[in-house]
Order: structure tokens, then C-alpha cells, then sequence
């Protein structure tokens, strides 16, 4: 199912925590909300579900509008952070909960729980307990009772953030192979960058109340709109400069562009720069400390005093003080306008 918001604007105790949302979610696809705390993710998410109402604007579900469906007509489900699975409940009646409310048949939903079980690889838990399973478990039992509702649409407010690194690479690997297998449009929460960019198809960049950017994961990194998406999404380096004539121009670096005239920054990622020993010698390395896998290094411009800073693959064949050369590939510029 396609899910559409239209100029979303939700208030709480007299505040405006969002402001104007509109975002296309296209069926299937796997869409992340990132961003710091209190940027107004979960409650985007509550939205959609309809457990907030906006203030205005429309949540449009498969072409229709939504907005006066109550929640468990809009075919969304949501998995929250603490799972909220029925503790007094086994794992098969909690799975099976929402197929019993929309009177499947008992033979039919006991078959239902048994393979989605066996989908989450949990089958012999079916008489446990919340408290007799460890917090992977009981996630694994939550995502199995989210997809026996069968969801149009199914919402992840930070699911992983609980569990231990290992844990969570399991799961989200896990999520993400039954949301392709299931086919479900998909809207995960998440504050992790590296978890948005490495298991959506579109990540929603929020900040304060507002997307900044809606893009695929590489465009998002490597074309953001503006600075607070570049520096969002990690280390950047930036040159001041002016473009005329279709030039960018500054002190170490020149290039051609498609842009007006004027004054601007031109944005590098680190890994958009390279260091050699050979060349026109124009940079000196300040520092250079490991960092695990790879070398952070400043670099100080040799007349200009640019100072910048860069990554450099382990082993390392250089040392502070050694005067190198540093390339660019303008291919991965961004300019921004001053
Ligand atoms: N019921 C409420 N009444 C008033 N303000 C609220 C209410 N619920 C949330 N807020 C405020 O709305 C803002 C956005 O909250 P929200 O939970 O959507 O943020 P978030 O981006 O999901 O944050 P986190 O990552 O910490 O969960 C916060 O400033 C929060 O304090």
C-alpha cells in the first residue's frame, strides 16, 4: 500500500511539533525517520497510525484519505521500542491476538502463528512467557504478531535500540528479509544513521518538526541539500570559494561547475579526497591518529592555512609533519551558496 502525507501539521499542549510533513512512502519500500531526539519522529509515526491526530493536513492510504479512520481501520500496525507483547499471554495467543479479533477460525490462526514462528525462528516457544524469553525473543515474537495482522503498513518505532550490536545486526537483518518477503510498506524510527542508510530504500532526514531531505540513502550522503544534511551525516570538508563563468575557484582547488555566479562552499565527504606522496606537495599533516580499521588526519594547507581533515587507510605509510599531496574529486563536490 502507497502511503501519502499531505502538508502534516500536528500540535501537542499548545506546541508545534510538526510542521507541514509531506512525504510519499511507495508500496513495498522501506523508509526510514531519522533524526536527533525530539525531532518529532515518533510522533510522525503516531500520525500515521492515527493514535495523534494532526492538526492538519491529510494521511492519504493507498489513494484515499484516512483521516477519519480510527486506528485499527487503517491497517498500520506499529512495533514500539518495549514490544508491549500481552504478559499474561503465550507467545501463540499473543501472535495469534490479532487474527482472533478479526475471527480467523482456530485451526486457521494456530497454522498462521506456527509459520510465522518458524519465519522468526522461534518455533518450540509457542507456551513461553514474556518473562521466560530473553529481549531478541520477545522482539522476534513482536514482529511476528505485527505481520500475522497482516499490515497494509507496518511502523518501527526503534526497534533494535534495546538490543546488543550483535543482536541487532540479527534483527535487522531479519526484519528487512520478511519486509521484502511480505512485500509491506515499511516506516522504521531510528536516531542511527548508519541503521537509515543501510537498510532503507529512502531515508527522511527530520529536524525540528520539519524533513529536510527525502532521498535514497546515497544521494542523501552524498548529495545533501544543504549543510545541516552534510554535516548531519558525518565528516565533510569544506573550501570557500566563487564561481565565475562556470568556474568554482579558490584558494587550493578550481574546477568547472553547473552554477551561477557567486559566492559559495564547495562540500567534500573524506572519502572523496585522496593523499599522495607525489605531486605538487601542498598539504602538511598535523595529526594523525588511529582510529581502528582506519587513521583520522588534519591536514594544514602549506600557504593558506586550510586546514582539513581526512581519513587515511590502515597502514598508515606516513607520519605528522610529512608534506603531501591532496586531490579532490570534484566529481563529489557539492556546492552550497553563501
Ligand atoms: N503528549 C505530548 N505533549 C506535549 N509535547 C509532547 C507530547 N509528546 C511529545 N511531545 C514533544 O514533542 C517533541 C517530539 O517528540 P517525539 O517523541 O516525536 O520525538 P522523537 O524524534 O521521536 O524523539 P526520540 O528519538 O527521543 O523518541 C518533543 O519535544 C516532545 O517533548
Amino acid at each position: 500500500m502507497e502511503l501519502s502525507l499531505q502538508n502534516i501539521s500536528v500540535s501537542l499542549s499548545g506546541k508545534e511539533i510538526l510542521k507541514s510533513i509531506s512525504l510519499t512512502v511507495e508500496e513495498g519500500i522501506f523508509v526510514s525517520l531519522l533524526g536527533a531526539s525530539g525531532c518529532g519522529k515518533s510522533t510522525l509515526l503516531k500520525t500515521i497510525a492515527g493514535i495523534i491526530p494532526q492538526t492538519r493536513g491529510s494521511v492519504i492510504l493507498d489513494g484515499k484519505s484516512a483521516d477519519k479512520l480510527p486506528c485499527h481501520k487503517r491497517g498500520t500496525v506499529i512495533v514500539f521500542q518495549d514490544f508491549r507483547l500481552f504478559p499474561h499471554m503465550t507467545v501463540v495467543e499473543n501472535i495469534s491476538f490479532p487474527l482472533k479479533m478479526r475471527g480467523v477460525s482456530k485451526e486457521e490462526y494456530l497454522k498462521i502463528a506456527s509459520e510465522l514462528l518458524e519465519k522468526v525462528q522461534l518455533t518450540g516457544f509457542e507456551n513461553r512467557r514474556s518473562y521466560e524469553m530473553s529481549g531478541g525473543q520477545i522482539q522476534r515474537v513482536a514482529l511476528a504478531r505485527a505481520l500475522a495482522a497482516k499490515p497494509n503498513v507496518l511502523l518501527l518505532d526503534e526497534p533494535f535500540s534495546s538490543l546488543d550490536v550483535n543482536l541487532r545486526k540479527e534483527m535487522r537483518s531479519l526484519v528487512l528479509k520478511l519486509q521484502k518477503e511480505f512485500k509491506i510498506t515499511t516506516v522504521l524510527v531510528t536516531h542511527d544513521r548508519h541503521e537509515a542508510l543501510t537498510m532503507s530504500d529512502k531515508v527522511a532526514l527530520m529536524m525540528d518538526g520539519k524533513i529536510l531531505q527525502y532521498d535514497t540513502p546515497e544521494k542523501i550522503f552524498e548529495s545533501p541539500v544543504s549543510r545541516q544534511v552534510a554535516d548531519y551525516f558525518g565528516d565533510v570538508i569544506y573550501i570557500d570559494g566563487i564561481v565565475k563563468d562556470h568556474i568554482f575557484q579558490s584558494e587550493i582547488i578550481s574546477f568547472s561547475v553547473d552554477k551561477p555566479d557567486g559566492l559559495y562552499e564547495v562540500m567534500f565527504r573524506p572519502s572523496a579526497v585522496q593523499i599522495m606522496s607525489n605531486g605538487n606537495k601542498n598539504f602538511r599533516i598535523c595529526d594523525l591518529s588511529y582510529q581502528g580499521e582506519n587513521y583520522s588526519a588534519r591536514l594544514e594547507h602549506n600557504e593558506t592555512k586550510i586546514k582539513l581533515n581526512t581519513t587515511i587507510p590502515f597502514p598508515s605509510p606516513y607520519q605528522i609533519g610529512d608534506v603531501v599531496t591532496v586531490l579532490f574529486d570534484t566529481n563529489r563536490s557539492v556546492l552550497f551558496p553563501v
